[in-house]
């Protein structure tokens, strides 16, 4: 059935490199991906992998790329304004304006994504009210906690119901509630036929709420497959432990041995 779904995201080649002086640093090295709709794909990768470099080219926000890409159909290089207008970005972290209130802040969001403006603040309400945040309406944002913030940064990348999501470690700061009920919100977007681009370092999260994991490392795709086909293949029962073992990065507790050490000695 999903094989038959034309690819809401395609990805052919895609290479980057960043210029640090004269050096250069290439970053992705040739990746290639079809991505179906409805479905929720855990992004994963060791630090400087490339993940957030991918998510940022995706969402048209680093245009200097090789390769292809197709979103909705769409060229990102030639169209990606239309593009922009049914994707969400939630990144870990991002400038909200501080002197606004939640209310404020949301319906201008709103409004740049033309949304009715007249339809807007009942959005919002019902939103804030989702997520706890009610009570916090009127205040302004820079007396807002880390986890308070992401929750309206997670607001303001849903409020035009976008059509595939980006999601750059969006849990960073929320508390345990929060965490169940934004993990409910995305299994229950996908339902809806929405897409998902979930990358994060929360193995046991990716695991339980992912279609389909695809692991880079240093730039290249080195695994990709739904938990259940990836664990069939190499056995190691949890996302983190097959995390490791692919990446190479195992000895953790001799480092950490190490690291202690250092800081004595
Ligand atoms: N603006 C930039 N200028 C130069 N180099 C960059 C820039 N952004 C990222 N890099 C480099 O690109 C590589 C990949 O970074 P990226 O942020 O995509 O990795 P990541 O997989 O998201 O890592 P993490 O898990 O630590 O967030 C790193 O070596 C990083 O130093």
């Amino acid at each position: 059935m999903l094989e038959k779904l034309p690819a809401i995201i395609s990805i052919r080649n895609l290479e980057k490199s960043y210029q640090n002086g004269r050096i250069e640093n290439k970053v992705l090295k040739g990746i290639d991906l079809e991505i179906k709709p409805g479905q929720i794909i855990g992004y994963i990768g060791p630090n400087g992998a490339g993940k957030s470099t991918t998510v940022k080219i995706l969402c048209g926000l680093l245009p200097d790329f090789e390769g292809d890409v197709e979103i909705l159909g769409f060229d990102l290089r030639k169209d990606a304004t239309e593009i922009k207008k049914h994707i969400g970005y939630i990144p870990e972290n991002a400038a909200l304006y501080d002197t606004l209130t939640p209310r404020e802040y949301l319906q201008f969001v709103g409004e740049l994504h033309q949304i009715n403006p007249n339809t807007i603040p009942t959005k919002i309400e019902k939103l804030l009210d989702l997520f706890d945040m009610k009570d916090h309406a009127d205040e302004r944002l820079n007396s807002f906690s880390k986890g308070m913030r992401q929750k309206i940064l997670i607001i303001s990348g849903l409020i035009h119901n976008p059509k595939i999501i980006f999601m750059d470690e969006p849990l960073s700061g929320l508390d345990a509630n929060s965490v169940i009920i934004v993990k409910e919100i995305l299994t229950q977007l996908a339902k809806e036929g929405k897409t998902i681009f979930y990358s994060s370092h929360i193995m046991d999260v990716v695991e339980k709420i992912s279609d389909r994991i695809i692991l880079i490392d240093q730039g290249k795709v080195v695994a990709d497959g739904s938990f259940a086909v990836l664990n069939a293949k190499d056995h190691s029962g949890s996302l983190e432990k097959l995390f490791t073992e692919l990446t190479g990065t195992t000895g953790h507790s001799a480092k950490a041995e190490q690291i202690i050490n250092a800081f004595e000695n």
